[in-house]
């Protein structure tokens, strides 16, 4: 039960920080999963009250062993149930009775395991939500909480790994139990300090979310590590990410599932759907998270996010000793999604000052092996370097021995201008850890070090300039009524009411009214046929186009409804659509649908059947504003044909950016009544001309979603 005021998080915190642990399978074999926890909290010196529970024995790691739950002298916070999937809810039901707040469950056979398994787990969660019981698993490794050694994992990592010091500011959160241990293992060896280890399991009563929005309430972490399969719930999830950026803490997480063959192995293990990867992709960068592809990745980016306070960007200058290291590193970074840009001439004077003709100021910036003849300079370029505004990072490539000579200079230009300055070593420095307590990371290669600094460096480009965050907590625009009878032209007047322009055009429900409108648009026109019933207008001959004068319009009147009449002759056909013919720069296709984790998404692409040929779109998730339309357009790889590509003439951006956003209001105002909803093509115009909806399609939610 939660007292009054206290935040939802805090119901984990039993699981997560409990006062008395009861170990329910306990054993005196360390190496037995009934040992371990016991083992560990011995072990490690956690100061709380242990009971370990099994009737065959008196005493294990020293400890009294108590037959059974009723006879403890007291109610613990946790109880660790160790025992087989059977026992399970026998033993959740002891729980509740005995008053113990928070259950762990070990055990595998549930829903990770076909029909029977996902029956009992239904049994399980059907039970929990009569009780007050907080249940975490089942098939969990457990937890560890390193602020006070509360250790209820059967984690061997934890015997094998160098122990940390004192507690750190890092939180491990995985679906997996053994990504977890590997993630600690690796994170441990570059010298990351944890706060919290958790592996939440099935998740069949808490869930990812909701572990994240306690780490996000507690003051002990500042960065969390997480490896997801699958969300539950996404709406909590989003939430609770959010509210870890607004808190300043940083959230690095692994997906998987990055191909088609990890995604079904993805659901055979978890038995749910991975989701739409690119769509996780996009609401991983419109959330601030900062997203891994492998586990030595996270465990550099743990490494990384000490130094996240300072100012850092993609606009990144590199400093070698070397011309051939210098090229290397650019076409890494470049190839990463980072800038290389070449220093402006001021600054390129300050440098060549002190750097030798056959030596390069441009950026990469190589001063050369003169240079250890004159470390001073190195220092001057440092400082050059930090304190201008055409760079936002500094990578300082050099072998070990320089790095020890110029380690002083290096700690003291990063500490006063607060610039991010990263050192990749060559060689072997002996002043890596003053380095890094002085605000310098240092990577030992240059794959590793990319790896780590290209989504870390993106996450700083994305904080200073993203407001994804404050458009979502903004108002939804005021609610609009989908029409009962969703034709073309209605559903171009509905979005056209948000933003999203509408070619000119006139329904015609006679050959004298078609001409009428042909006339008072002007030549040349297109004509469609107008009905709610056929979505394909060109396969039942429904559309003709470049109509020039009235004979033209009244004769295809007729043929277009003849077609569609012999075509679909069930369909309500309501006469034509008559619009001005026009033409453009560019198409493009700007969709929504509905991602079963994030919501209504948004996509953009360039139209074309070579848009679903190289997959060239680029999604959020809804809201989009003008500023992230821009964004969209920009990630396209065909982008240039909107800027003028070779002497074209260029497109009508703003007005593109403006309609995307004007039908993400639409789609936002609509809310559940909208499955999917599509413009194909938006015309692109000419600069200052417009844009126009040349076709639309709103698809309604099937009756139960709305
Ligand atoms: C790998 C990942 O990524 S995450 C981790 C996922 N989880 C796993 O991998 C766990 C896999 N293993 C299991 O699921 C197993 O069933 C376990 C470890 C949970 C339990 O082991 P089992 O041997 O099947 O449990 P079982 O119920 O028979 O009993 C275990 C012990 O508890 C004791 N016990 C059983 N019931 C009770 C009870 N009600 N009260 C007290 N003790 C009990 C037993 O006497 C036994 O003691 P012993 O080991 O000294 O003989």
């Amino acid at each position: 039960m939660l007292a009054p005021g206290q935040h939802p998080a805090h119901r984990l915190q039993p699981l997560l920080n409990p006062a008395s642990i009861a170990i329910v399978g306990a054993s005196g074999d360390a190496a037995r999963i009934g040992g371990m926890p016991i083992a560990h909290l011995t072990r490690f010196g956690y100061a709380g009250r242990v009971y370990p529970i099994n009737p065959k024995y008196g005493e294990v790691f020293g400890l009294r062993c108590w037959p059974d739950l009723e006879s403890l002298p007291e109610a613990p916070d946790l109880v660790v149930l160790a025992v087989a999937a059977a026992q399970v809810l026998p033993m959740l039901q002891r729980c509740a009775a005995r008053g113990v707040r928070a259950v762990l469950v070990y055990a595998a056979g549930f829903a990770e395991e076909g029909a029977r398994g996902a029956q009992l787990q239904a049994e399980l969660e059907a039970y929990v939500a009569t009780t007050d019981l907080v249940v975490a698993g089942p098939n969990a490794m457990g937890f560890a909480n390193l602020n006070t050694q509360a250790h209820t994992n059967f984690a061997s990592v934890f015997n094998t790994v160098p122990m940390q010091q004192g507690a750190g500011r890092v939180s491990l959160l995985t679906q997996s139990g053994n990504v977890c241990a590997a993630v600690y293992a690796i994170a441990r060896r570059l010298g990351v300090d944890f706060s919290h280890f958790i592996n939440t399991g099935n998740e069949a009563c808490v869930d990812f979310a909701q572990y994240l929005e306690y780490l996000a309430q507690d003051d002990a972490t500042d960065v969390a590590l997480g490896y997801i399969e699958e969300l539950r719930d996404g709406p909590r999830f989003m939430a609770a990410a959010a509210e870890f950026a607004r808190r300043g803490k940083l959230l690095i997480l692994y997906k998987a599932g990055e191909t088609d063959k990890g995604s079904e192995a993805v659901r055979s293990h978890t038995s749910a759907l991975a989701g739409d990867r690119a769509v996780y992709q996009a609401a991983f960068a419109q959330l601030g998270i900062v997203q891994g592809h492998d586990f030595v990745q996270l465990a550099q980016l743990a490494h990384l996010a000490d130094y996240r306070h300072k100012s850092a960007g993609k606009r990144v200058a590199i400093i070698t000793i070397s011309g051939a290291l210098g090229a290397i590193l650019a076409d890494k970074f470049i190839g990463a999604g980072l800038e290389v840009p070449t220093l402006p001439q001021p600054l390129q004077d300050v440098l060549r000052a002190g750097i030798p003709d056959y030596g390069m100021v441009t950026n990469p910036v190589d001063v050369t092996g003169n240079v250890v003849n004159d470390p001073g300079f190195v220092r001057t370029a440092m400082q050059a370097l930090a304190q201008s505004d055409a760079v936002d990072t500094v990578v300082l490539y050099a072998p070990g021995y320089m790095l020890d000579r110029m380690a002083d200079d290096l700690v003291a230009v990063s500490a006063a201008h607060g610039k991010l300055f990263v050192a990749i070593d060559t060689g072997a420095a002996t002043t890596r850890a003053q380095l890094r307590a002085g605000g310098v990371p240092v990577f030992e290669d240059i794959g590793v070090a990319v790896a780590a600094l290209a989504p870390f460096l993106l996450w700083h480009e994305r904080r200073r300039t993203g407001r994804w965050l404050q458009l979502r907590a903004q108002p939804l625009p005021a609610p609009a009524a989908l029409p009962a009878q969703l034709d073309e032209y209605r559903t171009k007047q509905l979005l056209a009411a948000h933003g999203m322009p509408a070619v000119a055009e006139r329904v015609a429900t006679s050959a004298d009214e078609a001409v009428a409108a042909a006339e008072a648009l002007g030549y040349p026109v297109v004509l469609k046929v107008l009905s709610p019933d056929i979505a394909h207008k060109t396969e039942a001959g429904g559309v003709r186009l470049r109509l020039h004068d009235a004979d033209a319009v009244r004769a295809v009147y007729g043929e277009v409804l003849a077609s569609c009449r012999r075509h679909a002759p069930q369909a309500r056909i309501e006469g034509a659509l008559v619009g001005r013919m026009e033409s453009g720069v560019a198409e493009l296709i700007v969709g929504a649908t509905r991602d079963a984790v994030f919501g209504m998404t948004l996509t953009v692409g360039l139209g074309g059947v070579l848009t679903e040929l190289y997959q060239d779109v680029s999604h959020r998730v809804l809201p989009v504003d003008e500023a992230m339309a821009l964004e969209m357009l920009r990630e396209l790889k065909a982008y240039p044909l909107l800027t003028g590509f070779r002497g074209r003439p260029a497109g009508d951006v703003a007005a593109a950016c403006a309609a995307i956003a004007g039908f993400s209001r639409a789609v936002l105002a609509l809310g559940a009544q909208v499955q999917e909803a599509e413009v194909n093509p938006l015309l692109v115009k000419a600069e200052g001309q417009g844009v126009c909806a040349l076709d639309a399609l709103v698809l309604p939610a099937p009756p139960s979603a709305s």
